[in-house]
């Protein structure tokens, strides 16, 4: 469904919402999204097309087969991802260059795409959905029944994304743990399910794109896990994303597979 802004209540507004309602009109990123033809279901669309162009077009090499899109919901993400594979991901059809602009030539709808939440979501062309929760084992091995069809029998993926977000409680250690909970179900996920460079054949593929909030904890995630496992990790704080956020994504290109005697 795509983004339909609500019209302002006549109710008094608190300070807080008023100050929300006056940021967001302010906000190019919320006016670029509304005005955009493709009609996207969310603001985060924007940090991933701009990851995308950042990091060489990742989405869009020849060889991507197989992404996976980890806390998707309500889409926006998704949409990027179909579009850039192929698939005709818009809401709605406003206008033929939209229509153009989400058709690759020379791609084919041989490519799987996979999005989990633990909302439900409204069907994506090109997606396939599940609906569960990341930190439990079952869900990572309904995404590799998803993943395993004949032309992936190793049921990998090319690319896997994570927007994941815990509800934030405004307890900083709180919220600190959960963002980390999810890195490692995350890393879990990926050391088992991404496709080495090796195995693709080209440098830097297998990728790996994960939020997180800013911690020490978490640079401590970072050099265990993904510097050594990772060509080339880095950490970028996309335009889009608001500056009073302390979210960022580590962009992880050339994922080498465990060394020899790690599990
Ligand atoms: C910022 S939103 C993602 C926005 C999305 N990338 C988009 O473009 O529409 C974060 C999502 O993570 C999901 N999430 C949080 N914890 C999760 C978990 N343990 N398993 C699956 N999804 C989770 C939330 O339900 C929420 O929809």
């Amino acid at each position: 469904m795509p983004f339909r802004p609500t019209l302002p209540s006549l109710q008094p507004k608190s300070s807080s919402s008023t100050n929300w309602l006056s940021r967001q009109s302010r906000d190019p990123y919320v006016k670029q999204r509304l005005s955009h033809p493709a009609l996207y279901r969310s603001r985060s669309a924007f940090k991933l097309l701009e990851l995308d162009q950042k990091y060489g077009g990742f989405l869009s090499k020849p060889d991507v087969r197989a992404v996976v899109d980890l806390g998707a919901a309500p889409g926006g993400w998704s949409q990027v991802v179909a579009g850039k594979m192929g698939f005709d991901a818009l809401d709605e059809d406003t206008t033929e260059l939209a229509k153009e602009e989400s058709s690759i030539p020379g791609r084919t709808k041989e490519k799987t795409i996979i999005a989990v939440d633990l909302l439900r979501m409204t069907p994506i062309p090109g997606v396939q959905i599940l609906q569960g929760d990341m930190l439990s084992l079952r869900t990572a091995a309904q995404i590799k029944n998803f993943l395993s069809r004949p032309g992936n029998p190793e049921g990998k993926a090319d690319v896997i994304l994570s927007d994941m977000a815990a509800n934030m409680t405004g307890n900083k250690i709180a919220d600190s743990e959960s963002s980390l909970d999810i890195c490692n179900a995350v890393f879990a996920f990926t050391k088992d399910h991404l496709r080495t460079e090796k195995t693709v054949a080209r440098r830097k593929a297998g990728v790996l794109v994960l939020k997180h909030f800013a911690h020490p904890l978490m640079t401590g995630f970072r050099k265990e896990y993904l510097d050594p496992h990772f060509t080339n990790v880095a950490y970028v704080k996309p335009d889009s994303s608001r500056a009073q956020s302390s979210e960022g994504y580590w962009v992880c290109m050339g994922w080498k597979g465990l060394h020899q005697g790690e599990s």
